[in-house]
């Protein structure tokens, strides 16, 4: 059975920033695959001076007592519903059992300073197996900045996924910031089609830096049009867009529009409560565009439309929060937290 959690986003992955600080063995194969956000690749042919090349983080046989470990920074801090400890490719040397704990630290911890944080363990020592997308959920419901996978007694993982809400410092909230980031919060909650690859991308940190990582749908070939709908990281007004098609040189859409709801006034599945923030308006492939956004637009969700179908590597919503959601925003930071965050690295 699939868990619900693994539709959240992965707050690991490089994709939004994250790292993998340190291990204490990566003999085999580096630890930062661990965070790679493509699926695991094999070729079967290769091999190189220490043995098999895996697409993953891959300790050597192990002579004493004792296990393994990883440390990760999540590139968002968040509230993790579950973890996904892949050992795709890893047959007859995957690790038994696996565990994961998590710490909060508030600052930039050196990797000594990680030695001796307060972690808190999420997932219990485990069994896991090979080739295989192990799924742990977690009831948890702390905001955590770091996690350290365990592996028992040694052996390679090919990805750790670790699913949740980004919960982002109010701190970091203030001024004009983009309201569907997903490092300040801002995640797709619905869309018609994501064959190639989920509209989640389009709103992940920094510019795209191919077609791979953007959205893009199959080729629509019976009527309609394809869209993605986000919930932003918290109810704001925008002021402008930006609607990069960068790298989309033949399937760029034709036009796209954005519609908005406020949930606070109106549910989610009123139709009648959407109301349009940028009118279809025609764009050109491999692009960058802005659009200034006129009127109320205070919203919690946005819709993008793209007719008739097409891809876009990043989508930006520019705005601020209004003054009850930014109090909002910092009590649920404040809720989230655990009695003993620590300020480390300051
Ligand atoms: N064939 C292997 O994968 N062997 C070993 N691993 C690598 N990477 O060569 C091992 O002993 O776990």
């Amino acid at each position: 059975m699939t868990n619900q959690f693994t539709g959240l986003p992965d707050l690991a992955s490089r994709a939004l920033g994250g790292s993998v600080s340190a291990a204490n063995d990566e003999l085999f194969a580096q630890r930062e695959n661990l965070i790679r956000p493509e699926a695991p690749f094999f070729d079967p042919n290769e091999f190189g001076h220490k043995g098999k090349v895996y697409d993953g983080w891959e300790t050597r046989r192990r002579r004493e007592e004792g296990h393994d470990w990883a440390i990760v920074r999540l590139g968002a801090a968040g509230i993790v519903h579950g973890v996904v400890v892949d050992t795709a490719y890893f047959k007859g040397n995957y690790p038994p059992f696996v565990s994961v704990e998590a710490a909060s630290i508030d600052g930039y911890p050196s990797i000594d300073e990680l030695e001796n944080v307060q972690w808190h363990t999420i997932v219990e020592k485990s069994p896991a197996e090979g080739h295989t997308a192990n799924e742990y959920a977690v009831t948890d419901r702390h905001c955590w900045t770091h996690v350290r996978l365990s592996i028992y007694p040694d052996g390679g993982v090919a990805r750790l996924r670790v699913h949740g809400e980004v919960v982002a410092d109010p701190r970091f909230l203030s001024g004009t910031i983009d309201l569907l980031a997903a490092e300040n919060g801002g995640h797709l909650t619905d869309c018609s089609d994501a064959f190639y690859a989920s509209p989640a991308n389009i709103i992940m940190p920094g510019r795209a830096r191919n077609m791979g990582e953007g959205w893009e749908n199959s080729r629509r070939r019976n009527g309609g049009n394809d869209f993605a709908v986000f919930a932003l990281a918290a109810a704001g007004s925008a002021r402008y867009v930006e609607i990069d098609t960068s790298y989309y040189v033949g399937n760029a859409p034709g036009w796209v529009s954005l519609s908005a709801i406020d949930t606070r006034k109106s549910d989610l599945a009123d139709a009648a409560a959407w109301f349009d923030l940028l009118p279809r308006t025609a764009v050109q492939p491999d692009t960058r565009h802005r659009f200034l956004l006129e009127g109320d637009t205070a919203a919690t969700h946005l819709r993008l439309d793209v007719y008739p179908d097409g891809g876009l590597s990043r989508l930006r919503l520019f705005g601020e929060l209004d003054a009850e959601s930014a109090t909002q925003a910092y009590q649920r930071w404040l809720d989230a937290q655990p009695g003993d965050a620590e300020a480390v690295g300051r």
